[in-house]
């Protein structure tokens, strides 16, 4: 089944059209990168699936559901760790999975044990008693993450998840979105175009709203006759603006 499907998805903010008749398909258990310069489109299309923001015109069905009819149904399997990371500065560590859990209504003892599991699979456990405030920002941002992940979402949407980190944390969270590959469909959103060589099963790049060319890597160097994704990235994009 594929995990979403965009149908003519169309927003428009007066004059402009952010997102325009965008048709995506992302299978399950994938990595998909969707790229594109500054204002092509790509936070719109993430909170329209996320149910934030109302599509102007179209539908997209995630896990076979349209997000017009089945908004409910989705949010309850469905998280996003967006562009500024989420976590409160004051709560340590595991106050801030618990309190993620129980706002997802899950009852003390259950909010507890998945703080527990989460805390044990992201490498969190040795920093769980301290403040959030006191993490490095890699860690703040594995904890974000954590915390999108703590009820256990079939899709997760993760905006430039690895903006404003060093190289290092840039390679620790690239091995933490590899080792939910299989387990969750994750759509990210990204400017660093090494990244998802490493890590995107398909991508699309978007220009204007509009989504110019979408495949795997390979297809895309292949369509725009280069051999990196950031030569067809220029061309394609180049191209079309
Ligand atoms: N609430 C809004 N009201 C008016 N215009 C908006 C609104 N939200 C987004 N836009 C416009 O829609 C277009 C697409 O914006 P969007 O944030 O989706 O781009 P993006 O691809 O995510 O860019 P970035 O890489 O900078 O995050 C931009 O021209 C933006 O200014």
């Amino acid at each position: 089944m594929d995990a979403i499907r965009t149908v003519d998805l169309t927003k428009r903010y007066g004059d402009l059209v952010a997102v325009d008749k965008e048709n995506l398909v992302v299978e399950e258990g994938t990595v998909f990168a969707l790229l594109g310069v500054n204002g092509a489109g790509k936070t719109t299309t993430i909170s329209i699936l996320t149910g934030l923001t109302r599509p102007t015109s179209g539908d997209a069905y995630l896990l076979g559901k349209s997000i017009l009819a089945d908004g409910a149904w989705i949010r309850e399997r469905i998280n996003v760790a967006p562009q500024q990371t989420a976590v409160a500065e004051n709560l340590t560590v595991r106050e801030n999975l618990e309190l993620i859990a129980g706002i997802h209504g899950q009852p003390r003892r259950k909010a507890a044990a998945s703080a527990e599991r989460v805390l044990g699979e992201f490498g969190l456990a040795g920093v769980a008693r301290q403040r959030a405030k006191t993490l490095s920002g890699g860690m703040q941002r594995r904890l974000s993450i954590a915390m999108a992940l703590i009820t256990d979402p079939r899709i997760l949407f993760l905006d430039e998840p690895t903006v404003g980190l060093d190289v290092f944390a840039r390679r620790e969270l690239r091995d933490v979105i590899l080792s939910l590959k299989g387990k969750a469909t994750m759509l990210l959103t990204t400017h660093y175009l090494e990244e998802v060589e490493h890590l995107a099963d398909a991508v699309a790049v978007m220009v204007s709203g509009n989504v110019v060319a979408s495949g795997t890597v390979a297809d895309l160097e292949r369509r725009s006759g280069t051999d990196t994704l950031e030569d067809a990235f220029v061309k394609l994009v180049g191209g079309a603006r």
